[in-house]
């Protein structure tokens, strides 16, 4: 970028430093919420023991759930959806009249990490307390 822009010596060098920077601060952002391989295994067997799968070719966790009809499918998604802003951690989902469809992923890592694990914990407790 600094040599696009035609920087040179100390221009140059402070638009590696910050670029270096932010790579570093992006890359401390995701080692905070990896998931060690030991810790993906046992999730992921817990996960799917409540109903949820790895999807085929992103690596990420879905799952449909079924209410008894749209006023508590909303209520499920009002109350997922505070968490996720809580969190600034959101879902991929969709909403068909009682269905709602929700598959997890940290688009930041481009995979699952502990968010993901933290707010499918969340919704199984809101969708069991509708
Ligand atoms: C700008 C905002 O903080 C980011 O885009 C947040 C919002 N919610 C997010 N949700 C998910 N699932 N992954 C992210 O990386 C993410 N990033």
């Amino acid at each position: 970028m600094a040599a696009a822009l035609g920087a040179r010596g100390p221009l140059r060098l402070l638009f590696a430093t910050l670029r270096g920077r932010a790579l570093g601060f992006s890359a401390t952002a995701a080692d905070v919420h990896s998931l060690t391989a030991e810790e993906r295994n046992q999730v992921i067997r817990d996960l799917k023991a409540a109903g949820w799968s790895e999807l085929n070719g992103r690596d990420a966790i879905y799952k449909e759930f079924s209410f008894k009809n749209f006023n508590q499918a909303f209520g499920f998604i009002s109350r997922v959806a505070l968490q996720a802003e809580k969190m600034n951690h959101h879902p991929e989902w969709f909403n068909v009249y009682n269905k709602v469809q929700i598959t997890l992923t940290s688009h930041d890592c481009g995979g699952l990490t502990k968010r993901d694990v933290k707010l499918a914990k969340f919704i199984e407790k809101a969708a069991a307390s509708v």
